[in-house]
Formats: structure tokens, C-alpha cells, sequence
């Protein structure tokens, strides 16, 4: 069960409005991070009052304090998959609803299950990569890797669990159809957070964001939703550098424990994970290469309002590139300069 006293404080006082959070809550520019983790349970239940999907969903605000309270409960502690993650992409759903006007791209019900999906993408993670799971016949891979996704199967498992824990069904005033369909909606969204399916819809994205979103189609509301969420889920990516530096040491932090526990087991850790061998700012331009800025391209081929994030990922980028530099002229100095003794 969910602690009283927290439970209680975020039932007792009215719960704040978004305004009362922080008046830039809504900004693209807007750093989540900087909230306590309790200001951001809060938030979250104002975002979703100030998209008026608690009045349009008839969502039980006492259900609603306890859902998101099991859900941060659901988290573990590891340095980048944790709470905070998770608060920060339902945060970034909540932005691109209200400045990119996503309702003329999606139902009001899709919107929701991007919101709460963001929320419990990554709930119970335990630090490491479907790769770790499977490698190392974990109980989740035993469960789930026959299909893949092991770890995305898991979170959304886990997100039914706290819906049809007691009085956590937020969706309960929901029809049968519409429960079912957000239900749906949720399962692929949460299984588009897996970076080897995300590969294998990027080149349909770029199709549909060149040929234009038609509302109608099927297969664009999918690309769309995945698009939307694989942003959120790196929207750390579109700020300030400090902030992408600050959560890409975060993300290393889990890596190269993981690493560490590799090389434990007798097995060579990747170089990225291998805290000896890993080269930082040359992962992380490779990455923001290959994996953030097409994806923010495609959002801001869709949405005029999102070129400020893109030019802000091709930024950080430059950054990570110039910093790359200044470490690749030092060690060819420091070699130089050891060679100095011989
Ligand atoms: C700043 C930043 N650097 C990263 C550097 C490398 C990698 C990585 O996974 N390399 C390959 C594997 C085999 C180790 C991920 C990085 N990353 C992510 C991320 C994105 C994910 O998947 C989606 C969202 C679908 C793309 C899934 C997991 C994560 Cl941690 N989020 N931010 C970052
Ligand atoms: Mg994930």
C-alpha cells in the first residue's frame, strides 16, 4: 500500500495548480529535474488537471493520488532510470500538449496514454539493458525474451498490476471500449521506448513527416505516438547543455556499473559500459548523431513550434563535439609529453 502521510499530502491540499508549481511549467525550455520528487507527484496530477483530462475522464483525483503513488513507488533507485526519468517524459508529453496543439494530431484518449504511459515507461527498472537480461538469464528475460523487449514487457506489466491494484484504476469511469483502447494505446507506446524498435520505425517516421501527417491514418497515429514518446524519453537531449551533461553522467553512472558486473561475471563489457575504455563525448556525439537529432529532425518537420528543440540538440551536439576534441588533442599531448622521460 501507498504510505499514508503521502498520500495525505497529496490529497489534503487541494493538490496545486501548474501555475502554483512553477509559472514556466509548461515551457519548452523548462527543466523538470529542478522539482522535489514530491512537487513532481503533485505536478503531475496538476498537468493532468490542467489538460482537463480529470474532468473529461471522470478520474477519481483520490484514485489518481494513489496510482501516482505506486507508481513512484514501483521505481527503483538506480542513477538514471528512476522517478525523476520518469516524471521528466510524462512532463515533456504534458509540453508538447500544450505548444505543439497535439489534439488536432490525436484524441483526447491517445493523449492520455501518452501522458501516464511517459509516467510508468520504465517502472521497476533495474538499471540495465535488455542485452544484461538475457546475457544473464535473468527471471524478466526467462519471462520475456522469447518476444523481445524485455524490459519494456516487463514495465507495462508492471503498469497493469497498479491499474488493477486497489482503488489505483484511474481508468475505471472510462468505457469498456475506451478502457480497452488506452490499454492498447499504453502497451505500444511503452514497448516504442525500446531503442532496437525505435530503429525499425525511424525510417517510416521521416517517410510520413515527409509525405504529412494524415489524422486518419492508422499506421501514422502509431508512428506518431512512438515519435512522441521516444522523444519524451529524451528531451533531457533538447535543453541546456548543463542539464544533457548532468544526465548523460547519469546514464554512464548506470552503464558502467553494469559494466563492472559484467567484468565480475568474466565477460567483457562494451565499450561504452567499461568505465576504462569508454570514451564519453565521442558516445555521446554518436548518439545524439544516430539516435536524438533524427528523431528531433522528424518532430520539427511535424511541428514548426519544435524547431527551437532540434537547433538545441544540433547545440548540445556541437558541445559534445568540441569537448571531444580538447580530450583527443590532451591525450595526444600527455603522450608526447611522457615520452619526454624516454
Ligand atoms: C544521453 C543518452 N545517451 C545514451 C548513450 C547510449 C545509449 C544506448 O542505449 N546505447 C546502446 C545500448 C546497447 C547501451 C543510450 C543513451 N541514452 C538514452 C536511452 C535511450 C533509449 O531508447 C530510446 C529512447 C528508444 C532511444 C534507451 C535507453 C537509453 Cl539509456 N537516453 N538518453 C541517452
Ligand atoms: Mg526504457
Amino acid at each position: 500500500h501507498v504510505c499514508t502521510e503521502d498520500y495525505q499530502q497529496l490529497t489534503r491540499n487541494q493538490n496545486p495548480s501548474v501555475k502554483e508549481i512553477h509559472p514556466e511549467l509548461d515551457s519548452l525550455s523548462f527543466l523538470p529535474r529542478i522539482l522535489s520528487e514530491n512537487e513532481m507527484a503533485m505536478a503531475f496530477i496538476a498537468m493532468l488537471e490542467d489538460m482537463n483530462f480529470i474532468s473529461k475522464f471522470r478520474i477519481s483525483k483520490p484514485k489518481l493520488a494513489r496510482f501516482v503513488l505506486m507508481v513512484r513507488k514501483g521505481y527503483r533507485d538506480p542513477p538514471y532510470h528512476n522517478w525523476v526519468h520518469a516524471f521528466s517524459v510524462a512532463h515533456f508529453c504534458y509540453v508538447m500538449y500544450k505548444n505543439f496543439g497535439l489534439s488536432n494530431y490525436m484524441d483526447d484518449l491517445d493523449c492520455l496514454a501518452l501522458t501516464v504511459a511517459g509516467l510508468c515507461h520504465d517502472i521497476d527498472h533495474r538499471g540495465t539493458t535488455n542485452a544484461y537480461q538475457k546475457h544473464f538469464k535473468t527471471v524478466l528475460a526467462t519471462l520475456y525474451s522469447s518476444e523481445g523487449s524485455v524490459m519494456e514487457r516487463h514495465h507495462f506489466n508492471q503498469t497493469l498490476c497498479i491499474l488493477n491494484s486497489a482503488d489505483c484504476n484511474i481508468f475505471e469511469n472510462l468505457s469498456s471500449e475506451n478502457y480497452e483502447r488506452i490499454v492498447e494505446l499504453m502497451r505500444d507506446i511503452i514497448l516504442a521506448t525500446d531503442l532496437g524498435l525505435h530503429l525499425n520505425l525511424v525510417k517510416d517516421q521521416e517517410k510520413m513527416a515527409d509525405s504529412g501527417f494524415v489524422k486518419t491514418n492508422k499506421k501514422h497515429q502509431y508512428l506518431l505516438r512512438s515519435l512522441l514518446i521516444t522523444c519524451s524519453d529524451l528531451s533531457d537531449q533538447a535543453k541546456c547543455f548543463s542539464n544533457s551533461k548532468t544526465v548523460a553522467n547519469l546514464i554512464y553512472n548506470e552503464f558502467f556499473s553494469q559494466g563492472d558486473m559484467e567484468k565480475a561475471q568474466g565477460i567483457t563489457p562494451s565499450v561504452q559500459m567499461d568505465r576504462q575504455r569508454a570514451n564519453i563525448s565521442e558516445d555521446q556525439v554518436n548518439f545524439l548523431d544516430r539516435i536524438a537529432l533524427p528523431v528531433f529532425r522528424i518532430l520539427g518537420k511535424l511541428f514548426p513550434a519544435a524547431k527551437p528543440l532540434e537547433e538545441t540538440v544540433e547545440r548540445n551536439r556541437k558541445i559534445w563535439s568540441i569537448v571531444d576534441e580538447g580530450w583527443r588533442e590532451m591525450k595526444a599531448t600527455a603522450n608526447s609529453s611522457i615520452d619526454m622521460f624516454n
